[in-house]
């Protein structure tokens, strides 16, 4: 995997259960690296957001055209200009779909407790995801696997700190 890496082409998914962090730190880290974000959220097709307003969690079925807009994207991404795209890429089947379109994607997983999350997602405001769904999440989630192209990083960190921990990982890696 590390062969085909760069830090400035490779697509980086900023993954993770909803509250983590994804949108804040994905700003962040495509300004730092100056190349354009994309806000994952943003590709869901309207009834998926309104299912997750009314309290019903997404599935593999309902996921599924989401994660295909998603990796359009990725697969459109200029070879020089890179991209950083939030994804809660729950399951690893999810990522692997992911990798299809772009086998040198580099994943972020930010990780916090089920708590916490619950606790971000309640204070947040003008955002469609209850916390109700919060459990569902966790119990979706397949952690990044060593075998993965990425790194996972303490997302109760403060932001400045995880984007410059990202941008050490890409840089070593390059
Ligand atoms: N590293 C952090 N430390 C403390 N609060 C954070 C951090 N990252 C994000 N937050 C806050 O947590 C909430 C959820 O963040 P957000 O970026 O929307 O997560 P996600 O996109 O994964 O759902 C927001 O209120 C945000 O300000
Ligand atoms: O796969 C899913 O179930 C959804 O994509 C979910 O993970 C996502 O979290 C929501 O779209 C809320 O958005 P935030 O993750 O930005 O809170």
């Amino acid at each position: 995997m590390a062969a085909l890496f760069h830090a400035r082409r490779a697509p980086v998914v900023v993954m993770g259960v909803a509250g983590c962090g994804k949108t804040t730190v994905g700003r962040y880290l495509a300004d730092s690296l100056r190349v354009p974000f994309e806000e994952g959220d943003d590709f869901h097709p309207r009834r998926n957001v309104e299912s997750m307003a009314n309290h019903t969690p997404l599935d593999d079925r309902t996921r599924s055209p989401w994660l295909a807009a998603i990796a359009g994207r990725m697969r459109v991404a200029g070879a020089e200009e890179g991209l950083v795209i939030t994804c809660s890429a729950l399951r690893r089947i999810y990522r692997e779909l992911l990798r299809v379109s772009r086998p040198d994607a580099f994943f972020v997983h930010l990780t916090l407790d089920q708590d916490e999350a619950n606790s971000r997602v309640a204070h947040r405001r003008s955002h469609y995801m209850p916390a109700s769904l919060v459990a569902s999440q966790f119990e979706d989630l397949e952690p990044l696997e060593d075998d993965e192209a990425g790194m996972t990083i303490d997302a109760t960190l403060p932001a400045e700190r995880i984007v410059a921990e990202i941008q050490t990982e890409l840089a070593r890696r390059t």
